[in-house]
């Protein structure tokens, strides 16, 4: 089988390490920016970063609306940190008028680590990963303060929910493209593989 083309959403955020990542994870990756380009990947990555920026660019660019049609059709979605407020179904302590494209019936909380800890580095066990704890790396991160029935808790952190599937929606609080090990990336691309 082909590699699957796996986009990362290039707005604003750490874009160029999730595209080393998901290469090593044997995705071809690229980076999505337009409609047009979002049109041609078969799944994406929404990277870590400023989530009132990033949904700031996404109404700019005209992205707002083709994401959230992908999403609710199915694409298979990864959004670490920033990325996972903006797959929040809902968000608390964002900014008034913060968008997100929702995707997974989660209620995130924006800093809510960054409020106890700015960034840190932690030892994640993550169900269906396979050799180990992950390193997780939180910067500024959000947790899920409650997930819904159809959403899955895969890691915690210190009582916290840090990392969450629904169907094709993955979301972590932590950076695993800042670390070298791409578990959590080749399990994602698992997903992608199995849907198509
Ligand atoms: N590392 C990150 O992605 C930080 C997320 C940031 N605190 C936000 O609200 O978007």
């Amino acid at each position: 089988m082909t590699n699957p083309v796996v986009g990362v959403l290039a707005l604003q955020g750490d874009v160029r390490e999730h595209l080393i990542a998901l290469a090593a994870a044997d995705a071809v990756a690229r980076p999505v920016r337009r409609p047009e380009e979002l049109a041609e990947v078969d799944a994406l990555v929404i990277p870590g970063g400023e989530s009132t920026t990033m949904s700031k660019l996404a109404v700019l660019f005209g992205m707002l609306e083709p994401l959230r049609e992908r999403v609710r059709a199915g694409m298979p979605v990864y959004g670490t940190c920033a990325g996972m407020i903006m797959l929040a179904d809902k968000l608390l302590d964002g900014r008034e008028d913060q968008e997100t494209l929702g995707g997974v019936d989660m209620i995130v909380r924006r800093n809510a680590f960054g409020r106890q800890n700015e960034s840190f580095e932690a030892k994640i066990d993550f169900a269906g990963i396979a050799g180990g704890p992950v390193e997780g790396v939180f910067i500024r991160a959000p947790w899920v303060e409650s997930v819904g029935a159809a959403a899955e808790v895969l890691a915690t952190y210190d009582g916290h929910t840090v990392a969450v599937r629904q169907g094709n929606v993955l979301a972590t609080s932590f950076h695993p493209e800042l670390t070298g090990d791409d578990r959590v990336h080749a399990y994602f691309v698992d997903m992608v593989r199995a849907g198509l």
